[in-house]
This record gives structure tokens, sequence and C-alpha cells, in this order.
């Protein structure tokens, strides 16, 4: 039984969806999955496992930031046999073109936390995500006609940032599409543990243009990504 999870072995699936907020987690495994059970509750960071299309899948909660993910992924690879995660989150265009409720697939994750200079030291590591996931959700996408981007993402460790403004036209200069907050984390575990991640985003504002997603929007838009990571995981 791990310190934070806390379910008994075998009562979480090796394939996992984890969107940052435990109440997403609920709703996903109400709305989607069947005979959905919950196997966590511990701190109300919700984790529940149910069959979709008859196959297990679990969904965790993994909270915000780059600290709660390390948490709830390192428990899931070490100690529940993670095989393949997908974080189904929300981020913030970083460039006019992406619109309200697309999705971005994140390829990468630049990030300006420390927690890889703890582990790497000098050596600048590159968070990746799984190709093969990532190519099945960038078709699946196109086969249902979703509005998907794939591109590099930055994984902030400030929500609320003094120099945002500058930095995101920096990144966008480079080439990043938007900003959340958990994926370089999730990234990084997964190739210690050698098992396969990716992170599917809907925009949920814009960050160049100021436009933001109502709540009705942001559920609607949501429950398609889901759909997509569902159909893939
Ligand atoms: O919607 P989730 O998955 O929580 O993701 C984004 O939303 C939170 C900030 O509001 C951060 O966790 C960020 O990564
Ligand atoms: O981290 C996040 C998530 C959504 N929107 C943002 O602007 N930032």
């Amino acid at each position: 039984m791990s310190i934070h999870i806390g379910a008994k072995p075998g009562e979480i699936a090796d394939r996992v969806l984890m969107p940052g907020d435990p109440l997403r987690a609920k709703h996903i495994a109400e709305t989607f999955l069947e005979g959905a059970v919950c196997y966590t509750q511990v701190r109300g960071m919700y984790g529940f496992i149910g069959t979709y299309k008859g196959k297990r899948v679990s969904v965790q909660g993994s909270g915000m930031g780059m600290p709660s993910m390390h948490i709830y992924a390192s428990e899931l690879m070490q100690e529940y046999g993670a095989k393949r995660i997908i974080r189904v989150g929300t981020c913030g265009g970083l460039r006019a073109e992406l619109k309200l409720k697309d999705v971005v697939i994140a390829s990468a994750a630049s990030t300006d936390s420390n927690i890889n200079k703890c582990r790497f030291g000098p050596i600048s590591f590159a968070p990746s995500a799984d190709f093969e996931l990532l190519l099945g959700a960038y078709q699946t996408a196109r086969e249902r006609g979703m509005r998907a981007t794939v591109g590099p993402i930055f994984t902030s460790d400030r929500f609320y940032s003094d120099d945002l403004p500058e930095k995101t036209k920096m990144l966008a200069d480079y080439g990043i599409l938007a900003v959340e907050m958990e994926t370089c984390e999730l990234y990084t575990l997964a190739a210690k543990h050698h098992i396969q991640a990716l992170t599917l985003l809907t925009v949920s504002d814009n960050v160049v243009t100021d436009e933001i997603t109502s709540p009705e929007e942001r559920q609607t838009s949501f429950n398609d990504m889901v759909e997509l990571a569902l159909e893939i995981v």
C-alpha cells in the first residue's frame, strides 16, 4: 500500500488517465467507465477503476504542479505497475492561432522548475512524449474531426507569474504552444520507469488574446479530449 494513494496491489489498472483536478477524475469515472469503483480518496485525491470498451482503466487525480504529479505518478509507476499514463488537463494557449477548446498533444515539455536540475545537474534533460501514444492521439483526433495540434509545451512552476507576458512571447517565438504545470515531471518519470506517457490538453484560455472558456464549454471540450484519451490508452 503506497503512502499517498493507499490502494491495495491489483486495485489500480496499468492504464491510467490523470487529470489535475480530482473532481474531474470522479466526473470521468462516472461518465465514461463501466462499473467504476473508487479505490482512493486519501487527501481528497480521488482514484477510480472501471472498464472502457471491456478494458480495465483507472483515473487518478494528480493535483496541481510538479511536486504533486511527482508523488502520484511515482506511486502509480513504482507500486502499482502503471504501463501507460495519459494526462488529461487544461492549458493556456501561448499562440493566437490556438483557439479555445483546441486540443494540444504535447510532444515535449520545457520548464522553469529546478526539479530536473536536482536530478541531472548540468545536463539539460529533454522530457518527451511516447511516440506510439502521440501518433495514436493525432490520428484518432484527425479521424474524429477534432482541432488538435502537436508540439512542445511549457510546464511552469507558477500559475501567477510577474514575467508571464515577456516569457510568453519568448516561448512562443521558440515554438512552444501552451503552458500548464505537470507534464515535465510526468515525462521524466515515464522515462525513468520505461513506461509510456502522453499529455493531452484542452485550451481553457489564451494568454495572448485573453480569451477564456465558460465552465460549460470547458466541460464539453474536456469530454471530447477524455474520449480521445480513452480510445488510445
Ligand atoms: O486542468 P489541470 O489538469 O489541473 O491543469 C492545469 O490547471 C491547473 C491550473 O489551473 C494546473 O494543474 C495546470 O496544469
Ligand atoms: O497552467 C495553466 C493552465 C491553464 N491556463 C493557464 O494559463 N495556465
